[in-house]
């Protein structure tokens, strides 16, 4: 059914999922790719530690950096305090098609801007596209190369401020060895591993979450 894993996982969210509830399109995810097809969102075990992030900062103004199908665009926004956006980017246009359906099915696409395109031409326009000044809470789930190099361009766009705070997925596997070297070795982080597992299975892997402090 399908052609690609995105559209199979938007199908199962279409026949299984209930329209409007964002926490049913999560929970159908996590079971289908639990137990028929594995794919790369952040996950069930990981996910509650996003939660607790999201919940703690309460960011008005937050930024995911890889969509994918939408997974922890829908339970990041479901966590949101009223008018807070998530500002979720995705290079991938195939993907990208697929999580808006899956957003709007969640109902929280008022929550939600999804951009598309590399994240290297995106992240220096942010400011004056969305008139921002800063992001209190960055996801970053997308190509682990892209995690230090997006930093570090995020930093000079002027995009962080003192107390912003960095979540990164992914930190041991597939890995992002430079981008960890980064936030622990440096000054201007203060850095915390939260130990956990890769989606769906025993494999490990965490989550880094990194305080800029200017
Ligand atoms: C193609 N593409 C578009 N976006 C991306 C960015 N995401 C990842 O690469 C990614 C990969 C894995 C993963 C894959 C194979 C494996 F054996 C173990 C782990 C897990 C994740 O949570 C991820 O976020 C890749
Ligand atoms: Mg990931």
């Amino acid at each position: 059914y399908g052609s690609t894993r995105p559209e199979r996982i938007l199908a199962e969210v279409k026949s299984k999922a209930t329209r409007g509830d964002a926490r049913s399109v999560v929970d159908t995810i996590d079971q289908y790719c639990r137990h028929q097809e594995w794919a790369m969102n952040v996950g069930d075990e990981k996910g509650t530690i996003l939660d607790s992030i999201v919940c703690e900062v309460k960011p008005r103004a937050m930024l995911e950096l890889g969509t994918y199908c939408g997974y922890s665009a829908v339970r990041i926004a479901s966590l949101l305090p009223p008018n807070s956006r998530l500002i979720t980017m995705e290079f991938n246009p195939v993907f990208a098609a697929i999580a808006r359906q899956v957003i709007a099915w969640a109902g929280v696409e008022d929550k939600v801007v999804l951009i598309e395109g590399p994240s290297g031409d995106w992240i220096p326009k942010m400011k004056k596209e969305f008139g921002l000044t800063s992001f209190d809470l960055v996801f970053l789930d997308h190509w682990k190369d892209c995690y230090l190099p997006d930093t570090k361009l995020m930093e000079e766009c002027g995009l962080l401020r003192t107390g912003s705070i960095l979540v990164a997925d992914n930190v041991i596997c597939p890995g992002a060895p430079d981008y960890l070297e980064y936030v622990r070795g440096s000054p201007r982080y203060e850095s915390k591993y939260f130990r956990s597992h890769l989606e769906y299975t025993r494999v490990e892997d965490g989550i880094e979450k990194s305080v800029f402090l200017g």
